[in-house]
């Protein structure tokens, strides 16, 4: 039985090495909020917020989930008696969405329940495989500049390759890139810059052999995404429309994706992650898990998801070093030659660096039971 007995609630900021674009979002210094749990033992588990510090990608930003997690999320399991890390959704379930929120204490506590169990988080999730593949994102910018970037991590292996994309950059870039690299395993992730009004242009794309076109559609548009999916031959894959495992439910029901990405933050944490995971495993529809630019303390986590069976395909989990310079995590989490060993370490199996932690601190809010 685990008891939380102290939280900190560090709060931070790095600036990434280069700019990230997106048709709807850009992030140039990326702020996070990294908690750390402490438990009757003093043991310390560790979790992540991935809101981003405007509401661009979801509704949470930083500062919501700071207010959510200091005035409410934390009180609620100060001193509480858990077992098991699945109770946490039963004592969030009077507080409404804020999954990014949720989602870090989530992370922490399966930390923490892994570490005191003293099997990896790999293992303690029902995670299988050793090692898991890799993918990139290449952000928008000059098609020159995408080409030359595709190239080094050609070169340096990863295994899947995601272009973002918008109906004012789509068809010329993906032709470009073709050209260049006519296997190439590569998707493209339009972040719901598309309409149903635009379903010929999204025909063009079946020409070049994607391997899929994430979230075209918006957020809360299933219906139209399954007449999109009637339309076109390349696979739908759905992003930010699956929130929880009954969206992923209705959606399967309905066609509106072939596959689903899975990212632990938006769905408010492992537990609901594991839920999507299996029940597209009954259903035949493959899963990878996406990335948010984060920390290698999410990082870490995403591989220990990743490792689950049916994320059959890499996902957006690269090396620390495509967006820091210095990780919070040591060792730096590298994919070589397209592949990271998942880690048999208790817990997330990596060092939290207090220095690069304090190093770029802008606050640190200590909550005691
Ligand atoms: O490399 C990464 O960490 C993720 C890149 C990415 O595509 C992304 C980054 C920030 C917000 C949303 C998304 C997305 O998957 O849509
Ligand atoms: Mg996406």
């Amino acid at each position: 039985m685990l008891k939380i007995k102290q939280v900190t609630l560090h709060h931070i900021t790095q600036r990434l090495k280069s700019p990230f674009y997106s048709s709807i979002g850009h992030v140039i210094d990326r702020e996070s909020i990294l908690v750390e749990l402490t438990d009757q033992e003093g043991q310390t588990g560790w979790g992540e917020v991935v809101a981003f510090s405007t509401p661009w990608y979801t509704e949470e930003t930083i500062t919501t989930a700071f207010h959510l997690l200091k005035d409410l999320f934390i009180p609620l399991i100060l001193n509480q008696s858990i077992a098991h890390p699945e109770e946490l959704q039963q004592l969030f379930s009077p507080y409404k969405r804020n999954n990014m929120a949720k989602a870090s204490i989530d992370g922490a506590i399966w930390d923490l329940y892994a570490k005191r169990q003293n099997v990896s988080l790999s293992h303690a999730l029902g995670g299988k495989k050793t090692k898991i593949e890799s993918g990139v994102v290449i952000g928008m910018s000059s098609i020159k500049e995408m080409s030359e970037q595709i190239r080094s991590y050609v070169d340096e292996g990863y295994k899947r390759f995601k272009v973002k994309i918008s109906p004012k950059q789509d068809i010329s870039i993906i032709e470009e890139i073709r050209r260049d690299f006519p296997t190439l395993p590569l998707m493209a992730d339009a972040n719901s810059s598309y309409t149903l009004a635009d379903v010929h242009r999204l025909k063009e794309l079946d020409q070049f052999n994607l391997m899929m076109i994430e979230q075209p559609l918006a957020a809360d548009d299933i219906i139209d995404h399954a007449k999109l999916q009637e339309a076109i031959n390349t696979p739908i894959c759905l992003d930010e429309s699956i929130i929880t495992v009954d969206d992923a439910r209705k959606a399967i029901e309905l066609g509106s994706c072939q596959i689903i990405n899975i990212k632990a933050g938006r769905v408010g944490g492992l537990t609901e992650s594991k839920k999507i995971h299996d029940l597209c495993f009954q259903h035949k529809i493959p899963v990878w898990c996406g990335g948010m630019i984060e920390t290698g303390i999410s990082r870490a986590q995403n591989i220990a998801l990743a490792s689950l069976p049916n994320f059959s395909i890499p996902g957006d989990i690269s090396s620390s070093s495509k967006y820091w310079e210095e990780d919070v995590v040591s060792p730096e989490i590298k994919a070589v030659s397209g592949v990271i060993p998942v880690s048999q370490k208790p817990g997330l199996g990596y060092e939290v660096k207090s220095d690069i932690i304090n190093k770029n601190r802008l606050s640190k809010t200590v909550i005691k039971a």
